[in-house]
């Protein structure tokens, strides 16, 4: 099929920075694997570290020049060549945040490479600056969402993902089940979230068994489920996914992934998932379209997020989105407020909605059944609701609780 290997060779290169055929963990690297940032530092500073954990970001590991008594010399690896590929790949890293800029995208990809190592007598010291910290819990996630796909790309790499994909089974129709269950039940269609953790949260649910709780869940009537797959920050997995998939639930499985690189999405795929998360928040425009086309290629549904105005308008200004979901938590900040998804339906957004056709999933935050009343008030036809039904010993009562009636078939 054509237009499949068209999209396919894209795919290897969604970013100019991928089209130059380098990575930053193939051509810069020679810190030892295993160091961090924190461990590099001095204890002056250690502050303000918190997000850092064990993390070793790549771009900084780049930061390779010497000085040494004034003079600058350069390392084993800067041979010419590798000197203007770390120029280049600098260059095009500035390009891409300063377009995600230019859109109001605040969380920059990847650390931006700060100044260099510092000699002192005999002592290494990698200073702790604005380029290459967190600035919040959402870029924190994001960097390290770098460090892992790059990893695990290696692993599988796109040909060895395109052989599994004509395996995978078909993906189910996710907005379908949403509007089925919307339409039976007069409530909005219920994506009830496998969930054992989250950051702003902690643990949620000690013993946690995904697949029960995803038979739990199903059997109270939930349209389709969210699984998190990111293992970090969520304590959640891609095995996950795929225990569930294959354990005869019927319902649409979402992952429930921080999304950077395409290459997600085709393992997303091949471990079963139905539809996948897009944070408008994270993914300029052009990725938007990109990472849409290639899931409508697969057959699965894209559910792009988005929690203000701004982020709103651009999504709604992009031809194809099908699935809109407002989070009334600020990823950034962990604020959580419902009205959020009331105040982004108001007006002309809210028209806009309707003249195209789009659901709006309400996200976060839902605990009884005056919430889901609330943003169903607001215009959403579907709800994505994790902690209020995870914490529960018996999800299947706890989703009949939440909506204030039963709502199994
Ligand atoms: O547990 P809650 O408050 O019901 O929220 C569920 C879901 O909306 C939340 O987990 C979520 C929404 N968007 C995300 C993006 C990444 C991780 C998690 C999320």
């Amino acid at each position: 099929m054509e237009s499949l290997n068209l999209i396919s060779l894209r795919a290897t290169s969604p970013t100019p920075r991928a089209a130059a055929g380098f990575s930053f963990q193939q051509s810069l690297n020679p810190i030892p694997k295993n160091s961090s940032i924190s461990s590099l530092m001095p204890q002056a500073h250690k502050k303000n570290q918190s997000f850092l954990g064990q993390i070793s970001f790549p771009a900084i590991k780049s930061q390779q020049f010497e000085v040494k008594d004034g003079s600058s010399t350069a390392s084993e690896t800067s041979v010419p060549e590798v000197d203007a590929l770390k120029i280049k790949e600098w260059e095009v890293g500035m390009y891409q945040n300063e377009v995600a800029a230019s859109q109001g995208i605040k969380i920059r990809r990847r650390p931006s490479s700060g100044p260099p190592q510092h000699y002192v007598g005999p002592f290494e010291f990698r200073l702790q600056n604005e380029g290459n910290t967190p600035r919040n819990i959402l870029e924190e996630i994001v960097w390290n969402k770098d460090v892992e796909v790059t990893q695990m790309k290696e692993k599988k790499p796109y040909a060895v993902l395109k052989k599994l994909l004509d395996k995978a089974p078909p993906a189910r129709d996710f907005i379908g089940a949403l509007k089925a269950a919307n339409a039976r039940t007069g409530f909005p269609g219920l994506i009830a979230e496998v969930k054992k953790a989250s950051p702003s949260r902690g643990v949620l649910r000690e013993n946690f068994d995904p697949v029960q709780i995803a038979k739990a869940y199903e059997k109270g009537g939930a349209a389709c489920l969210s699984v998190l797959t990111d293992a970090k920050y969520f304590q959640g997995g891609f095995e996950n996914l795929e225990l569930i998939r294959n354990s005869g639930v019927q319902c649409p499985l979402l992952c429930k992934e921080f999304v950077i690189d395409a290459w997600q999405i085709y393992y997303a795929r091949v471990k079963g998932a139905d539809a996948i998360l897009l944070i408008a928040a994270v993914l300029p425009d052009l990725d938007l379209k990109y990472m849409t086309k290639i899931c409508k290629l697969f057959g699965m549904t894209a559910l792009v997020e988005v929690h203000d105005e701004r982020e709103f308008d651009r999504v709604l200004a992009i031809e194809g989105i099908e699935l809109i979901g407002i989070n009334n938590r600020n990823l950034e900040t962990f604020e959580l407020d419902i009205a959020n998804t009331k105040k982004l339906l108001e007006g002309e957004r809210g028209q806009k909605i309707i003249e195209k056709g789009i659901t709006v999933v309400g996200e976060s935050g839902l605990f009884t059944p005056a919430d889901i009343a609330y943003v169903q008030e607001a215009g959403v036809k579907a709800v994505l609701v994790g902690e209020s039904l995870v914490k529960q010993d018996d999800p299947t009562a706890g989703i009949a609780q939440l909506f204030g009636k039963d709502i199994s078939l």
